[in-house]
């Protein structure tokens, strides 16, 4: 596998995709932890020369194993809400447990060790690297070692890239159409098996198949694993079927209705 040059992706990237333990010799391990309860209170995030909070959220409980679906229009705070629950983003006030781990009280490198062990990451604009491979962009979670992963994770990511419909051989992904670069996405944020699934419009570029066969995936693996799903959504052929759906409006919960 070839090793990209460091350059301005690999800054944004490193930490997202836990390469923080690049220098480790041995691949990062599977996450197989339990999924851990989630507990929200007080939480708000105002930017700075920001006159009011973009987002504020009193409570919120979630239970492990949940599916949950988080809707509203656009900029009502669905990203910052996933961002915050990874300690991507720091809230200005409130906590954020995850079982024990109260997130907002961590350090930067705790918080990458905490997410390297619990969280998948589907992102809106899938943050591949245009240059490598379906497959290789599939391993990058394995940090540097993707250079160097066994076999049996090189096989088991070709299997995801196959589940979700991308033939691994090809060359690059900036090659790809921009529904088959969104299910390499998908296909790299499960590699690992995480606790904790955060997909951020994950059926967005993809056609009504496409986008049921993803949803499909997405929702068996919760559910058959009793893993958490966190999944932001406008396709309501997403939000409809998630048990437990937030709705949002202008950075408050708005509603939030639970399947009977
Ligand atoms: N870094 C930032 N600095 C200042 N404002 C920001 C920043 N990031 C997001 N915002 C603002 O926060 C609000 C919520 O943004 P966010 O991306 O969370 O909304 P969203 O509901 O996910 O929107 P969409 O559905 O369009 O993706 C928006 O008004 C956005 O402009």
């Amino acid at each position: 596998m070839k090793k990209p040059a460091l350059s301005a992706w690999s800054v944004w990237l490193m930490p997202i995709l836990n390469w923080s333990d690049m220098a480790h010799s041995n691949p990062p391990s599977p996450k197989t932890g339990a999924s851990p309860a989630l507990e929200i209170n007080q939480l708000s995030l105002r930017f700075a020369r920001q006159a009011s909070p973009i987002l504020t959220l009193p409570f919120l409980a979630v239970e492990p194993g949940t599916i949950l679906g988080v809707a509203g229009p656009s900029g009502s705070g669905k990203s910052s809400l996933l961002y915050l629950l990874t300690g991507l983003l720091r809230p200005s006030k409130g906590s954020i447990h995850w079982g024990a781990t109260d997130l907002t009280a961590l350090s930067e490198g705790a918080c990458d060790a905490w997410r390297r062990k619990y969280v998948g990451f589907i992102f809106q604009d899938f943050h591949l690297i245009g240059e490598l491979s379906p497959l290789e962009n599939v391993l990058l979670p394995a940090g540097f070692h993707g250079w160097h992963t066994p076999a049996s994770l090189r096989k088991h990511a070709a299997s995801l890239l196959d589940l979700v419909g991308v033939p691994a051989n090809r060359r690059s992904v900036a090659d790809l159409s921009r529904g088959e670069q969104q299910r390499v996405a998908i296909a790299r944020a499960l590699l690992f098996d995480p606790p904790i699934l955060l997909a951020d419009e994950p059926t967005a570029s993809l056609d009504n198949a496409a986008a049921e066969n993803c949803a499909d995936i997405l929702f068996a693996n919760a559910r058959e694993n009793n893993r958490t799903l966190i999944i932001v959504s406008h396709d309501h052929t997403v939000i409809d079927r998630c048990p437990r759906v937030l709705q949002f409006d202008k950075g408050h919960l708005l509603t939030e209705n639970e399947a009977a």
